[in-house]
This record gives C-alpha cells, sequence and structure tokens, in this order.
C-alpha cells in the first residue's frame, strides 16, 4: 500500500493498486470505527445464538416472547417508506460480480439487491471487485466487455440494495488490534461510506437488506450501526435502510420486535425461504418429531412454510412496511423446452400464491424471470404494493402452527441428491463462485446448507427411508462414496469438505465457516 494503514490494522494481502480506491485512509478508518465500537456486541450476539441453542436441544420449544408483548399488540409504525422503496414489485438478486451488476441493474426489475451473502464466494478479489462494481454503478461509470458484448447501463434502471454478509462471517483478510474484522461491517461499511453521499446527491437513500437474523436484539445493534454511521456520514436519520430477511425460526417469533428496533431505519421484511428451511432443522435439531421430508417436497404451500409467510405479510402491513416474498429456485433450462416450460410454470405459481396471499414484491434468480414475474404482479397487484389494504388483517398463527414440520417421505434419492448438489456447490464456492446452475435449479449458501443440514438429521436420527431402512452412519458414508465417484476426482476436496460439514456432531454452525479456511 502506498500510504500506510491506521494504526491497530492489518491486511494479510498485498494490497493490489485498483483496491487502494476502496481501502482508502478514510474508508479504512471508518470501517476500524465500526469495529472498535460494535465487535463487541456481535460477539455476545452470536454467543446469545449458542445459549440460546442449548436451550433448544434441552427440550425448549420457540415462541413469542412475553416481555416484548406490548409491542406486537401496540400502535406504531415504521418511518414512512422513501419513494424509490414503494414500488417493489420484482426484486432480482445475484452476486456482486460486475457483468451480473450491469445485468441485474438492466434487468427491468425494480429492485437489484446485490449480494455478498447467499450468492457470493467471499474471497478477497469477489468482495473488493464486489465494493468497487457498486461504487460505479452507484455513479453509473460501471462498464464491461466481454464474451463479443458491451455492458453498460440503460437510462433506466432498478433501485440499489446491498446485502452484507451475516453476523457470523468473519473477513480475516483485515484485523483491527489483532481481532478479523466482521463480514458484516466491512461489507456494511464501505458501500455506506463511499455511496451514501452520492446517492443522497442523485435523491436516494442508501439500502439495504440484513441476513440470517435471529432475534430483534440483533436488530437493535444494526440499528446503533445505522445510527452512528449516518451520524459519523452527517446524514439524515433515515438515509440508511433496512429491509431484514425473516430467514431463521426465531426471527419469526420476532417480526414485530425487529421491525419495532429498526422502525427509524426499517423499509419491510423479506422471507427468506431457503436459509429459514435450514434453520428449521438447525435449530430444532434434537426433536425426532420435528424432521423435514425431502427437499423438494419442503414447498412454500405447506402449512408450516405459508404461515410464516402470511405472518410476514399482517406483521408488515400492520407496521406500514413492505412484505417481499422469495426466491423460487427454478431458472430458465437451456435446451430443454419442455423443462423450461415446467420452470417458468414453478414460478409462476410461486409469484400467483405470494400476490394472492398479499405480498407487496418478490425475488427472482435470473433476468429471465423478470418480465413473468411482473406479470403476475401487474395482474394480481394494480397498486404499487398491498400494504394499505393487507390481505391477512384477520390471520391468526399459533407457534404451534410455525413449528408443525409438513409431511411428507424421505427417500434414498433425496440423501444422494443432497450429497451430489452439495458436494457441486462447495466445489464451486471454493473456486469463488456463490451461486450456481444445478441440475437445472438455483444452488447458493442457503440451499446447500438445507442439503447439509438435511443429511446431518437424518442420520442422527437414522430416520427410516422409503425402502425400509434406516440411514446409518455407515449408509450415508457408502452414499457419499457412491456420489463422489460419480462426480470424479476433481471433487475430492469439496467432498471431503462437505462430508465433514454433514456429518460432524455437534452439527457446525454454518458451512461457510468451514470453507472460508479454505477459500484463498
Ligand atoms: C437463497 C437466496 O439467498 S436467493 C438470493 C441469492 N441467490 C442469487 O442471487 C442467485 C442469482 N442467480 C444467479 O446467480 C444465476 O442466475 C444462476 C447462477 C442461478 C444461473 O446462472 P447461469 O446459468 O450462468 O445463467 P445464464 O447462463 O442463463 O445467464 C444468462 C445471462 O443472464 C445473466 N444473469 C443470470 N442471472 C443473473 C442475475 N441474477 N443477475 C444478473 N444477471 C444474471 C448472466 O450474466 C448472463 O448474461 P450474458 O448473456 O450477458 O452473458
Ligand atoms: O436469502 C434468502 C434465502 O432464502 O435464504
Ligand atoms: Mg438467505
Amino acid at each position: 500500500m502506498t500510504t500506510p494503514l491506521p494504526a491497530g490494522l492489518s491486511l494479510s494481502v498485498a494490497l493490489q493498486e485498483e483496491y487502494t480506491r476502496v481501502l482508502t485512509p478514510g474508508a479504512l478508518a471508518f470501517i476500524a470505527e465500526l469495529h472498535r465500537r460494535f465487535n463487541a456486541g456481535r460477539v455476545e450476539l452470536l454467543a446469545r445464538r449458542e445459549a440460546e441453542q442449548a436451550r433448544l436441544d434441552a427440550g425448549a420449544l420457540p415462541d413469542f416472547l412475553p416481555e416484548t408483548s406490548s409491542i406486537r399488540t401496540g400502535e406504531w409504525k415504521i418511518a414512512p417508506l422513501p419513494p424509490e422503496l414503494q414500488d417493489r414489485r420484482v426484486e432480482i438478486t445475484g452476486p456482486v460480480d460486475r457483468k451480473m451488476v450491469i445485468n441485474a441493474l438492466n434487468s427491468g426489475a425494480k429492485i437489484f439487491m446485490a449480494d455478498f451473502e447467499d450468492a457470493t464466494s467471499p474471497s478477497w478479489d469477489n468482495v473488493m471487485q464486489g465494493q468497487l462494481n457498486l461504487m460505479d454503478a452507484v455513479r453509473r461509470t460501471i462498464s464491461l466487455e466481454g464474451g463479443g458484448k458491451q455492458y453498460r447501463l440503460n437510462e433506466t434502471v432498478a433501485t440499489l440494495l446491498v446485502r452484507p454478509r451475516g453476523l457470523h462471517l468473519p473477513e480475516k483478510h483485515l484485523t483491527v488490534d489483532g481481532e478479523a474484522i466482521s463480514g458484516a461491517l466491512f461489507d456494511f461499511g464501505l458501500y455506506a461510506y463511499h455511496n451514501t453521499h452520492e446517492r443522497l446527491r442523485q435523491g436516494l437513500g442508501t439500502h439495504f437488506y440484513l441476513p440470517k437474523l435471529e432475534s430483534h436484539l440483533e436488530a437493535r445493534w444494526w440499528n446503533e450501526v445505522f445510527a452512528f454511521t449516518e451520524q459519523t456520514l452527517g446524514v439524515p436519520v433515515g438515509t440508511l435502510r433496512a429491509t431484514v430477511l425473516i430467514e431463521t425460526i426465531l426471527a419469526a417469533f420476532e417480526m414485530h420486535e425487529i421491525l419495532y428496533e429498526l422502525r427509524e431505519h426499517a423499509a419491510g421484511l423479506n422471507c427468506g425461504r431457503w436459509d429459514y428451511i435450514f434453520s428449521y432443522i438447525k435449530k430444532l435439531r434434537s426433536f425426532d418429531d420435528r424432521i423435514l421430508p425431502d427437499r423438494a417436497q419442503v414447498t412454500m404451500s405447506t402449512p408450516m412454510m405459508r404461515n410464516y409467510s402470511r405472518l410476514a405479510i399482517q406483521t408488515c402491513h400492520k407496521r406500514g412496511a413492505a412484505a417481499v416474498g422469495g426466491m423460487s429456485a427454478f431458472i430458465p433450462v437451456k435446451n430443454d423446452p419442455v423443462a423450461n416450460e415446467r420452470a417458468f410454470a414453478q414460478v409462476r405459481a410461486d409469484k400467483e400464491r405470494e400476490a394472492g396471499d398479499g405480498h407487496d414484491g418478490t425475488w427472482v434468480a435470473h433476468p429471465g424471470m423478470v418480465q413473468l414475474a411482473t406479470e403476475v404482479f401487474d395482474r394480481l397487484m394494480p397498486t404499487p404494493n398491498q400494504i394499505a389494504s393487507s390481505k391477512q388483517q384477520d390471520l391468526l398463527v399459533s407457534a404451534a402452527e410455525l413449528l408443525t414440520p409438513p409431511s411428507g417421505t424421505i427417500t434414498e434419492q433425496g440423501v444422494r441428491t443432497n450429497i451430489n448438489v452439495g458436494i457441486q456447490y462447495l466445489a464451486a464456492w471454493l473456486e469463488g463462485r456463490g451461486a450456481v446452475p444445478i441440475h437445472n435449479l438455483m444452488e447458493d449458501a442457503a440451499t446447500a446448507e438445507i442439503s447439509r443440514a438435511q443429511l446431518w438429521q437424518w442420520a442422527h436420527h437414522g430416520v427410516r427411508l422409503t425402502d425400509g431402512q434406516p440411514l446409518t452412519p455407515k449408509r450415508l458414508d457408502a452414499l457419499f462414496s457412491e456420489e463422489l465417484a460419480s462426480l470424479g476426482p476433481d471433487f475430492a476436496q469439496a467432498g471431503a469438505l462437505f462430508h465433514e460439514v454433514a456429518t460432524r456432531s455437534p452439527l457446525a454452525e454454518f458451512l461457510t465457516l468451514s470453507a472460508y479456511e479454505q477459500l484463498d
């Protein structure tokens, strides 16, 4: 680096010249300050997650909190939504790669969520390039030449939202006072530092998606981070806005409280269905009466998943917030018209359910799905959102209804698919690709976590498969060997790692934590 790092900071990689535009002395000082003020709180929140897991492992079930009932029953609303977040009917998501950022902003979707979380493998280059891409996107200077094509922004582009990494993930390349900085503070802090003033100049706020929260105390922590950032940058309160992913089973019990904590900064909630399923398995792993069937059978139409999404809609609308739906994993299928037609039909049905139930918008994984989702929401939601006329006002959902698992079967094919997909995904992730098409479905960190956690849960409880035989650890190992052999020797590293995280007890908290040790 040409200029010395601020005191207390250390980088484990040589800083390339182009990254000095991101890691300026001012930006480094700002994220170091975020770390010094907020990292101890983050560490406490992670310890609280562990304590909560121990309580569940001892037989307690999640429930609505008695100590916050006045927040749930009270009359209050979040701050009014800024104009650019009032119509969110279709949101495209994707990794922070340069071509994807341009394509997503040009896709015709109202919103683009640039993702440092589930869709990004957080190698140093990916996160640094991602920050550069977003800086250029905000300033409308982003362009690219590749594959014989020229990429630049259209006149009208989607509104940009950024999802930083979750609280659990470190950014190992930068330490502050000897501690790895949190990936969440790193991604959030750099994006906010470099872009908030420029966006304000364009009449726009700076918007975030917040992933994987497990309690309203985590929302409180984020709210303090937002407030401190606004104060430091000298911008009005509410310039920074958060849409919180409800993607853990515990957060489903604290939706009002999460919005309440963030009420000056909140914009909405989103149903992150894939992590939600993962969280259900992980948190309730000790209960042998809460085992989920094959991954393909845990759809949004099952009572458990639909109750969760309807409760999110009701909660948001009561509080003046947008209730955004989730991601169908079906993507366009090249060179197979029948499979392609099936994928579009699946996405159409998913979006019709969401719009019909009262969601104000939805996610799509691919530009090819934007038109379809827009057509569905335009047809079923003629207003920019349906907050004022909520379809779920009279809904009553009990704790039991959020927790009762869907019925279904567990098959050897389901076990094999989980192994096969998990290994293929991890191999891609270790090569720097965080979202990949596998067997015609979008796979990312959250979907791979379901595959991993299911294998662990099924073998841990020795569930009987549809062939009448139990899934013993020995049988699981044999299936691992067969699937690995079918994939070939290139998958040995990913295979060993996936086997480890799918079988080790206690169940590892996140597969990306183990995989990150092998990245870069
Ligand atoms: C559980 C969750 O967290 S969901 C949210 C996180 N997950 C995601 O964001 C997944 C986003 N989607 C993707 O990454 C991709 O669509 C994949 C990996 C699923 C499929 O990728 P591919 O098979 O490479 O897509 P495909 O070859 O059909 O792409 C065609 C074009 O669309 C573009 N494209 C595909 N998906 C996206 C996207 N999400 N955003 C922007 N552009 C995209 C490609 O860049 C390509 O552009 P080009 O024609 O200019 O070269
Ligand atoms: O982040 C989204 C999810 O489904 O997980
Ligand atoms: Mg997720």
